[in-house]
């Protein structure tokens, strides 16, 4: 066969921008095709737009707050044409890094138009019959709409239109209380708008407990109202809709957010044809990331398995790695991070206290620091949150962080947890003062405060002292 190209990359996300990124800079022949904008999901209405309207309902909510430090801010007025732009701009800002022209530049061909899989090597764009060796599947996914009585009648929202709201929700119901109905509660909540979140389960499921409580808490305290239920039938129309749920409530709200999770993106463009195995949401891949054709790979959202940015990155360049030198490449989740970017935030590398135990039972140790014992938390009045760090033997195996920043203070965690750095190596670093990263090390020190401590040593430092006291 006379192959057009090395690799035909499918997706302009994340994932595929980084599959294709990596092989041109390798020098590989390599065409990247993008159905929709550049940038996928994560620019357009994922990441980008919800940590902008984060950074808005934060500044609202400061001002919100009583009189603090000795200052008082004026109350806030938050005008929705400006949080709208403030959004769009952030995305405007960011899009350049993702730009067809700047894939070009690194020596991607990028073709903008929908892509369909037709064979084992040959992809249809546009009229064009393209050939390659290897082919990347990277065409992320979409919001799951569920089977709700009466939604398709009624106007709702999901992260596809949300960010494009031209008027604030007066009530906006959320079903869903996982990242993004947690994260979007919190902020249309401090925003101004009343905010309902629908949860049958237990919100942020994935995460330690005791963190989510504390968020929870927060977000109470700030005037969300959580109510546990499914949510089971919708009427109304646009201004008001009401929502049913299994439990007997029905919430009237202003606009519907419907946040209950991703429906992989795999069909339509040939994988059924073509007879690629499909798992229960999303493309059977294998450790490589190959699918059940072994020269066609899938990474990011349109797998099994995690849905998260970096995750696609990771994915893209190990994609990009293995197709370049053709060394087998698996992924390694036992450093997974990822973080919900509440107030305060969770985040989590490796695996949470209740997981550990599950798999390890009692071989599994916590440890716990506050943020009330961390100087520079307690300077800003900010202590709120703690760290967890679980320990198998003295090996790191995961930790849980809750509080302000708590996403910048992973990095440690994953050093550890990868045999890159250990505990001791942390527990004995010199770190600035006052910083709220003094917490990791204090977590890492007291994991050998028995060892350094212990009676051992104690005889040693008495034996030193009494030769100290004889000889000198
Ligand atoms: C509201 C929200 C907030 C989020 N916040 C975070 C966060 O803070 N941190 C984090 O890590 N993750 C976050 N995520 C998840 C993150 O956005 C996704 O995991 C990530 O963007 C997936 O990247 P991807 O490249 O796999 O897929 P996508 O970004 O979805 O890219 C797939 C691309 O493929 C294109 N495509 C599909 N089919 C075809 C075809 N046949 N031909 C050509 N092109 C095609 C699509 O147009 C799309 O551009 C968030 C998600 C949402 C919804
Ligand atoms: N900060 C971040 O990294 C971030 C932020 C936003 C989104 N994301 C990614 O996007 C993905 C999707 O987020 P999501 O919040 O849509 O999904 P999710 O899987 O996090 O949460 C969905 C929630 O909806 C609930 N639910 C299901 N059916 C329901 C019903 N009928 N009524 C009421 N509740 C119902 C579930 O119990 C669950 O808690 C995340 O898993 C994550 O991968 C990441």
């Amino acid at each position: 066969m006379k192959f057009t190209h090395d690799a035909i990359v499918i997706g302009g996300g994340a994932a595929g921008l980084t599959a294709a990124g990596g092989c041109a800079l390798f020098g590989l022949n390599v065409v990247l095709i993008e159905g929709n904008k550049m940038g996928g999901e994560c620019l357009n209405n994922g990441c980008v737009p919800s940590k902008a309207i984060i950074t808005a309902a934060k500044r609202a909510q400061e001002a919100r707050e009583e009189k603090r430090y000795g200052v008082q801010l004026a109350a806030p007025q938050v005008e929705w044409a400006g949080v709208h732009k403030h959004i769009h701009d952030a995305i405007a800002h960011i899009a350049p890094h993702d730009s067809k022209e700047t894939f070009e530049e690194m020596g991607c061909e990028v073709i903008m138009g929908r892509a369909t899989v037709t064979g084992k090597h040959t992809v249809e764009v546009g009229g064009r019959t393209l050939k390659a060796p290897r082919i990347v599947i990277a065409t992320g996914s979409e919001p799951f709409v569920p089977p709700i009585d009466g939604l398709d009648s009624v106007p709702y929202l999901t992260n596809e239109n949300l960010f494009e709201l031209t008027e604030q929700p007066e009530h906006l119901v959320i079903i869903g209380g996982g990242v993004i109905g947690m994260e979007m509660a919190q902020s249309f909540r401090r925003l101004g708008s009343e905010v309902t979140v629908i949860e049958p389960g237990k919100p942020m499921g994935r995460d330690d407990r005791e963190s989510v409580q504390i968020v929870v808490d927060t977000m109470k305290d700030e005037g969300v109202r959580f109510v546990e239920g499914k949510g089971t039938k919708v009427e109304g129309k646009t201004g008001a809709i009401t929502v049913h749920t299994d439990g007997g409530e029905a919430i009237t709200g202003s606009h519907l957010l419907i946040a209950v999770g991703r429906s992989a993106r795999v069909s339509g463009f040939g994988l059924e044809e073509l007879g690629i195995e499909l798992g229960r949401n999303g493309i059977k891949v294998d450790a490589r990331r190959r699918t059940s054709m072994k020269n066609i790979y899938a990474i990011g959202d349109c797998r099994e398995g995690p849905r998260l940015t970096h995750v696609s990155g990771y994915e893209g360049s190990n994609v990009a790695l293995e197709i370049t030198t053709g060394l087998p490449t698996k992924v390694d989740w036992k450093a997974l991070p990822w973080c919900t970017y509440t107030e305060p935030e969770v985040a989590q590398i490796g695996l949470t206290e209740e997981d550990a135990r599950k798999e390890y039972g009692d071989k599994v140790t916590v440890i716990k620091e506050g943020f009330d014992h961390n100087e520079r938390a307690i300077a800003e009045d900010s202590t709120k949150g703690h760290l967890k760090v679980i320990l198998k033997g003295k090996k790191v195996i995961g930790a849980s962080i809750c509080g302000k920043n708590a996403g910048e203070l992973l990095l440690p965690f994953t050093q550890s947890i990868t045999g890159k750095s250990d505990t001791f190596s942390l527990g004995s670093a010199i770190i600035s003062y006052p910083t709220r990263s003094e917490i990791s090390k204090a977590a890492a020190f007291s994991a050998w405060e028995p060892t350094v401590f212990g009676s051992l040593p104690k005889k040693y430092a008495g034996f030193v002292a009494k030769m100290r006291r004889t000889f000198n």
